[in-house]
């Protein structure tokens, strides 16, 4: 499922950045772009946590020009097509930066804004496809958890096409768990993403965290796995519960309550504050959408044999690989990961709503 899900993430947010069809998913001409992608966040992903590894960088830059000369042709492409047509052509990123940040006149056609569309496809098109992929690797290990969701939205729904992205989805609350939990156990940003008390802060009261003072021009980092894998926070940490993220069936305890919200604090895929991620409720419609009409349209079952094992860990390795309900991802600041294979096999009810034969 990962290149198609990749393919998916980026033909959309081709679309709601310049409102540009990259048609990956049905046409191979652009799809080296989740690729190449990937392979230069593996080594910015180096750089970030290796700063000294930027002594090398003319070199890494020339090995990487193909990639990213042709990342840069696409991305201005899709710029230029784009301002050739009125600014409210599309309800598109484009429509809203032309018309609202005053960045002065060359900001669009020369300045910074290729590197922040650059930023803004890779940002969006890639972790909803890591959480989609998650959410099917960790339904198919879970069968009481896929019974459930299926459930839920077959009942919920009477056709495909009343799936869009509304209260009505937003109120399937086991989905909303199910995406939660696969947030919390696969989070799309894996790595440690460091900050720093800027030198030049006009603010010089020190930074102090747990107790700690940390000097200015010093970067401190949190991984989010780590954090999501604490079992203070979440029990049993290693287990696909959708439960944990329901509202309690039952009056709490005030020490039930007091670990729950303590949980929830501790629950930060999109980070927090100023510097967390613009598009978290895009994220939530966009995985919600696609997991629900996926689920209402097709029974779905893992491939069978060796195929089908793609993704999960291998019993008896000794580096924390060795849970075979783990999705397996691979550190990057937007996740690296395989599979899972799956087979879709649609319901009848599938081919009368979308009109096709048999
Ligand atoms: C499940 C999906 C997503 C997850 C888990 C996620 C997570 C994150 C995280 C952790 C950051 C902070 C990175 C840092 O500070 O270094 C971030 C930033 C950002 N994300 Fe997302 N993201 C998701 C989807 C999206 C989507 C769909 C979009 C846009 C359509 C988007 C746009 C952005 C942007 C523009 C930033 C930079 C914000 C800033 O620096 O002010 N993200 N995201």
């Amino acid at each position: 499922m990962t290149n198609r899900a990749e393919w998916l993430g980026i033909d959309i947010v081709g679309l709601i950045s310049f409102g540009y069809r990259l048609n990956l998913q049905t046409d191979e001409t652009y799809r080296f772009i989740s690729k190449d992608f990937e392979d230069l966040k593996a080594i910015i992903n180096s750089f970030m946590q290796f700063p000294s590894a930027s002594a090398i960088n003319r070199v890494i830059e020339w090995l990487t020009t193909v990639k990213r000369e042709r990342l840069r042709r696409i991305i201005f492409q899709m710029m230029l097509a784009r301002a050739a047509r009125e600014k409210d052509a599309e309800r598109d990123f484009y429509s809203y930066v032309k018309g609202n940040l005053d960045y002065g006149p060359d900001y669009i056609d020369r300045g910074n804004f290729i590197a922040e569309a650059a930023f803004f496809i890779t940002a969006g098109g890639t972790p909803p496809a890591t959480v989609i992929c998650g959410l099917f690797f960790y339904l198919m290990h879970y069968p009481e958890c896929y019974k459930r969701l299926v459930e839920e939205i077959r009942l919920k729904f009477s056709s495909g096409s009343d799936i869009k992205g509304d209260s009505h989805l937003m109120g399937c609350d086991y989905l909303r768990a199910c995406i939660d939990e696969t947030l919390r156990m696969s989070p799309p940003s894996l790595t440690t993403l460091w900050r720093e008390h800027d030198k030049d802060d006009a603010d010089k009261s020190p930074l102090v965290i747990d107790g700690v003072v940390i000097p200015p021009g010093t970067q401190v980092g949190m991984n989010m796995y780590s954090l999501h894998h604490n079992e203070e926070y979440f029990p049993d940490s290693y287990t696909f519960s959708p439960d944990r993220f329901l509202a309690p069936k039952a009056p709490e305890t005030q020490e039930q309550e007091a670990a729950r919200i303590k949980m929830q604090e501790a629950f930060v895929p999109f980070l927090q504050g100023t510097r967390s991620c613009a598009g978290k409720a895009m994220a939530y419609a966009e995985v919600s959408i696609v997991v629900a009409k996926t689920l209402w349209y097709f029974d779905v079952q893992s491939a069978p044999g060796k195929l089908g094992q793609l993704g999960e860990g291998v019993p008896g390795r000794a580096d924390g690989r060795h849970r075979i309900n783990e999705y397996q991802m691979y550190d990057c600041n937007s996740a690296a990961h395989e599979g899972p294979n799956l087979i879709f096999r649609p319901r009848p009810e599938a081919h009368a709503d979308l009109g096709v034969g048999k």
